[in-house]
């Protein structure tokens, strides 16, 4: 069935002893697509995976994976999945082959395939200079590409990683970054992750959740139109600036400054202008600026990030369950904070 979204979630709850982990959270995931799964410590993410793998029954609610529906059919689904936990705990004592030789084994692929493919996914994952190493002995982001190797190794439709990126450095985050841009388009693939400018650069489509809800789902372009609903432009401006609110109105009616410095010692200042609209209006911005003989040494448009949009979608939705659950609106503050760095 090749219209049959890969993933299909639909009214999904789980509680724990009575408390909510996740409300009533539904998406659907295209075949090929790579979705990012965003949200505050807490929110409900690795619930949902794990509920999505088949290791954690749901409390109600249904999710499908290929068309087969995990409650009646896990052990179906788990073929149909590749899994990367949240601190995914890999044998310290094993060599990396020996591992993923025993983990192919596990997941029935035949022996004499399981050769070639090995060799393919430690040549993918860039592993093949320490395939006969103990495991316990690589570095954390060896350990990571091992893990990743382990959850495409039998080329299921689907792969799910839970913050496949923490706690790797920079230079690692960009191997795994690429590791999973390479599998888009052949693999459907769900990360959940904090590094929010990761998710912006390696997902089609973006899920925010926040107190077990979805609060906002869609492009980063998207999320960022709706949730933000303004772009900034940055400018160096030498000139008479209480002219300008009539000239910006004129340019757009929404067009305003919202930030400006002080003048330094050469006469220019730092003005920030906001407008509503999310199309570009430089152009007939810096036409207007230099036929009023403004002095310009700098001007750029300033693109909001997908942390602002993250920001704003659970902010707004702290806002809005603020009074139900105030003793978490001050976690949530020092989260999202924490999500921000
Ligand atoms: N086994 C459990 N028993 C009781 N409560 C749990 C259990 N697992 C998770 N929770 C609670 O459910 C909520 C959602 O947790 P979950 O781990 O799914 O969030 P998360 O978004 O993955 O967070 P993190 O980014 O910190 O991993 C949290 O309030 C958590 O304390």
């Amino acid at each position: 069935m090749p219209d049959t979204p890969a993933i299909e979630v639909s009214h999904l709850f789980k509680t724990y002893a009575g408390v909510a982990a996740v409300s009533d959270i539904t998406f659907t995931v295209a075949r090929g697509e790579i979705l990012g799964f965003l949200g505050p410590n807490g929110a409900g993410k690795s619930t949902t995976m794990r509920i999505l793998t088949g290791y954690l029954p749901a409390t109600s609610g249904s999710v499908t994976i290929c068309g087969l529906p995990v409650a009646s059919q896990p052990d179906e689904v788990k073929r149909r999945i590749g899994y990367m936990p949240e601190n995914n705990p890999l044998p310290e004592d094993m060599r990396v082959s020996e591992y993923l030789y025993f983990r192919g084994r596990l997941k029935e692929i035949p022996r004499r395939k399981l050769g070639p493919r090995i060799d393919e996914v430690l040549e993918v994952c860039d592993l093949k200079r320490v395939r006969h190493k103990i495991i316990g002995k690589l570095s954390k982001g060896f350990r990571q590409r091992v893990g990743i190797a382990e959850a495409i190794l039998a080329e299921p439709p689907v792969i799910i990683m839970d913050e496949p990126t923490i706690g790797l450095d920079p230079h690692q985050i960009l191997i795994v970054r690429d590791l999973i841009a390479s599998l888009r388009g052949r693999m459907t693939v769900i990360i959940s992750s904090h590094i929010l400018p990761e998710i912006e650069v390696t997902c089609d489509r973006v899920l925010i959740i926040n107190q077990g809800r979805v609060v906002a789902q869609g492009t980063p372009a998207d999320l960022r139109r709706e949730i933000l609903g303004h772009s900034n432009y940055e400018l160096e401006i030498a000139g008479d600036t209480s002219a300008l609110p009539p000239l910006l109105a004129a340019i757009e009616p929404t067009l305003r400054i919202s930030a400006e410095s002080a003048t330094d010692a050469a006469g220019f200042r730092r003005v920030t202008l906001t407008t509503d609209r999310e199309d570009e209006i430089g152009e007939p911005l810096l036409r207007a600026l230099t036929a009023q003989n403004f002095r310009l040494r700098s001007f750029s448009r300033a693109h909001s990030t997908l942390e602002d949009v993250f920001l704003a979608a659970t902010r707004r939705s702290w806002d809005v369950t603020a009074p139900l659950s105030r003793p978490r609106k001050v976690k949530s503050a020092a989260i999202n904070k924490e999500g921000a760095g």
